[in-house]
């Protein structure tokens, strides 16, 4: 193995478990740590998951820091700051601070932010973020939970968030070719948001950045990277790791609330069984009755426990108990019963939403993982060091059919979504 060359901080547990998978595809060993790892580097790519995305902006620059010390005495000489690919991050966020700490740290007098992600409909023109076909602020995004968004301009979004200069290399200059885009960046100083519609456009743009100390953005920008660095010869051609998931009952619990996700779960209580918690059940101690359903299912059939619900349902949760202690009271619910679904030896879990999967992983008590197949771009199913197969499954990805996809997908059987 040669030394670590790449390390990512990445401000939620789908998002690094998303980044994890887009390194792998270049078939590269890619390491996934959950929190700062007590031991050292193994591998060229390592990947650190830390749960940062709505914590207060100082705790999660000092949390990032850290992880940042640890990469870079493990040799790391390329840094990777993953946020999500729709900008999680309203105007008092942590993108901005964060991303101007890693430069301090670095001495780094510019970076550059791509959240694009085309396979998944994530597209940056004029330093506009589109999903789909709708700008940022008027795609479901505005009716997130924790982040709503309700602005489309990285620039002014950065801008509002960070103590640098924020500028943009656009879309003609993108086009115009990596050294173009190269020379473009080379010009500006502090934060530079960079356009991309296409993968062709991440690929120009991992050309013209992949010399920076310090790259922000999705996973989609960081794609390209290990086949370039393999070409120049700068990391070494390497294996990917092996997997193999452990039998013993599936079960999805889901605390997303996207519109995907609810879609999703739809499609999934067609055939599984389901519980819904209710946080305002939650507030006044209910969570013995899901606790009791779901030890008496069979472990082997399609169970679902989910807080998802419409935004007019979240909106009155959120105005009875407050936002966070809304999100907490069934964060803590679906880690509970991560707990006893892995007591009983249930060895297959689908977890939905990123914040709800960082409380899950947490109380399982996992601390790395090794990537798996893709079950849907950007949404690996990965294996615990504590046992587990794990799919965390950011609120916005996959088909409708996911959920039994995901389990297909190890069980060899055909995908829902493909027939
Ligand atoms: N019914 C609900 N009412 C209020 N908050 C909820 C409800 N269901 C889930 N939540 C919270 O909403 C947040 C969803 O965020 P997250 O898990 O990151 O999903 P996503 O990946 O879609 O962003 C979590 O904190 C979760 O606990
Ligand atoms: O970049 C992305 O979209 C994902 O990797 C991601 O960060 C997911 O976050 P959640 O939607 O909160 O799961």
């Amino acid at each position: 193995m040669s030394d670590a060359f790449f390390g990512a901080i990445a401000d939620d547990f789908t998002g690094a478990t998303d980044l994890a998978a887009m390194l792998a595809r270049g078939g590269v060993p890619v390491r996934l740590h959950i929190g700062v790892p007590e031991g050292g580097a193994a591998g060229p790519f390592e990947v650190i998951a830390l749960k940062i995305r709505t914590i207060p902006a100082e705790d999660a620059v000092a949390e990032a820091r850290l992880a940042a010390k640890w990469l870079r005495h493990q040799g790391v000489r390329r840094l990777f700051w993953k946020y999500c690919s729709t900008f999680d991050s309203t105007p008092r966020g942590n993108i901005g601070p964060v991303a101007d700490a890693l430069m301090a740290e670095l001495g780094a007098e510019r970076t550059v932010h791509c959240p694009a992600f085309p396979e998944n409909g994530r597209r940056v023109f004029m330093g506009n973020l589109f999903v789909g076909e709708q700008p940022l602020d008027e795609s479901p995004m505005k009716d997130h939970p924790l982040t709503p968004m309700r602005d489309a301009s990285l620039v002014r979004l950065l801008a509002a968030q960070a103590q640098r200069d924020v500028g943009l290399v656009a879309f003609p200059t993108v086009r115009g070719g990596a050294d173009a885009t190269r020379d473009a960046i080379e010009r500006l100083r502090g934060h530079i948001v960079l356009d991309a519609v296409e993968d062709a456009d991440l690929d120009v743009l991992a050309q013209a950045a992949s010399h920076l100390p310090l790259i922000c953005g999705g996973s989609a920008l960081a794609a390209p990277l290990p086949a370039l660095w393999m070409e120049s010869g700068v990391v070494a051609q390497g294996g990917a790791s092996a997997f193999d998931a452990p039998s013993g009952g599936r079960l999805v619990l889901s605390g997303s609330c996207s519109e995907m996700t609810r879609r999703q779960v739809g499609a999934y209580l067609d055939h599984a069984a389901g519980y819904r918690l209710d946080p305002m059940e939650l507030a006044q101690g209910g969570l013995a009755d899901a606790r009791a359903w779901l030890a008496q299912r069979d472990p082997q059939a399609d169970t679902i426990v989910y807080a998802t619900a419409e935004p007019k349902s979240v909106a009155a949760a959120q105005e009875k108990l407050g936002v966070s202690r809304a999100g907490a009271l069934v964060e803590d619910a679906l880690a509970t019963l991560a707990t006893d679904a892995v007591g009983r030896g249930i060895g297959r879990i689908v977890v939905a939403g990123g914040e709800t999967s960082g409380a899950v992983t947490r109380a399982l008590g996992v601390r790395s993982l090794t990537i798996g197949p893709e079950i849907a771009p950007g949404v690996p199913w990965c294996l615990a060091d504590t046992g587990p197969a794990l799919a965390l499954k950011s609120g916005n990805f996959g088909g409708p059919d996911f959920f039994a996809d995901a389990f297909a997908l190890l069980e060899g059987g055909a995908l829902a979504s493909a027939s």
